[in-house]
């Protein structure tokens, strides 16, 4: 199998494809960019382009390779219709995660999500058209476990297998440093007993998730015991970490019901006016409250990110 980026542009259109060749024939493209040069294209290339309103070849990290532009109309028109949508972002990040980190022989823990979905689905693709052999992977839900068995992708836990090669998975915010704030799917919990257990952890994500502080664009999720719940919940918007925050907390709820996690616990979603300022005190008070099971801060546990966004895909790099 190999891999490549490749764009093409005329004077209507410029596209950039994630491309990934398996077998002989097989090609599999992935747009990851796009740009338009007048309104006309504009036009042509329809709403799912709005999500990617500009490009500029030149903005493509060092990581990616690239091509020179074909002056091709016609190649340009071909490419306009595999012009697809933000699941084809978070499709090609999660097929270029398992693509550059996942081989033969390892131990690979499986994110939850609908980024993460795209991980898992490449990876049982390979397993199955035998690109890699030997695998054993961990889900981080039920939901991802449910998924990888239709996959017939070899499933162990953390009791015979306590340390993985790496794992992949989504997140909802990451800030300059790739702390993390994950959960807002409910996996928090097997998500950071998988994670922290991982030798490389290989966050996939569209630059919308990325923030310069942690806590502002939703919830910020942490999983409590049923038992006292309230009391718990008080306990959370006490802490100290979060003065000045203007936290506030709500049960979550799914079609009326509570949500119950995985883990047969409730989770309780705090929100925040202003980011949160000093992330490790506040992940040690959060955890230090008895009651809470986890929270949804990930710090100092990401190695790797995989953006994609208006620039195309861009792979950043723990410092
Ligand atoms: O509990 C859910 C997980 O932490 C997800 O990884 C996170 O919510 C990101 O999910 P998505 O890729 O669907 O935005």
């Amino acid at each position: 199998m190999t891999s490549s980026f490749r764009s093409s542009s005329s004077s209507r259109y410029g596209f950039a494809f994630y491309s990934c060749r398996y077998g002989k024939n097989k090609l599999q493209q992935t747009l990851v960019c796009c740009y338009k040069s007048n309104l006309q294209s504009s036009a042509l290339i329809g709403k799912t382009c709005s999500f990617l309103p500009s490009y500029s070849q030149s903005s493509f990290s060092s990581s990616t390779r690239k091509s020179q532009p074909q002056e091709n109309d016609a190649t340009a028109r071909t490419l306009h219709m595999q012009v697809t949508s933000t699941e084809e972002l978070k499709k090609a990040v999660g097929y270029k995660a398992v693509d550059d980190h996942i081989q033969s022989g390892m131990v690979v823990g499986l994110g939850t999500g609908s980024t993460a979905y795209y991980a898992v689905e490449r990876l049982g693709q390979k397993i199955k058209n035998g690109q890699v052999v030997d695998i054993v992977a961990i889900p981080t839900s039920t939901k991802t476990e449910q998924q990888a068995k239709s996959w017939g992708i070899p499933l162990v836990t953390l009791d015979t297998h306590p340390a993985l090669d790496v794992a992949i998975d989504g997140a909802d915010e990451v800030d300059s440093q790739l702390n993390l704030v994950k959960g807002r799917g409910g996996a928090l919990l097997r998500e950071k007993m998988v994670e922290v257990e991982a030798r490389k952890l290989v966050i996939i994500v569209d630059e919308s998730k990325l923030v310069s502080g942690l806590g502002i664009t939703g919830a910020m999720p942490v999983e409590v015991t049923p038992f006292c719940w309230k009391r718990t919940m008080r306990r959370l918007l006490d802490i100290e970490a979060f003065q000045g925050c203007q936290v506030s907390a709500k049960l979550r709820q799914e079609n009326d019901q509570i949500y119950i996690t995985d883990n047969h616990n409730y989770i309780v979603d705090l929100f925040f006016q202003k980011p949160i300022p000093d992330l490790m005190l506040a992940a040690r008070q959060l955890i230090d409250i008895v009651g809470v099971v986890e929270h949804g801060l990930f710090l100092n546990m990401a190695d790797i990110c995989i953006v994609s966004g208006k620039d195309g895909i861009r792979v950043i790099e723990k410092k």
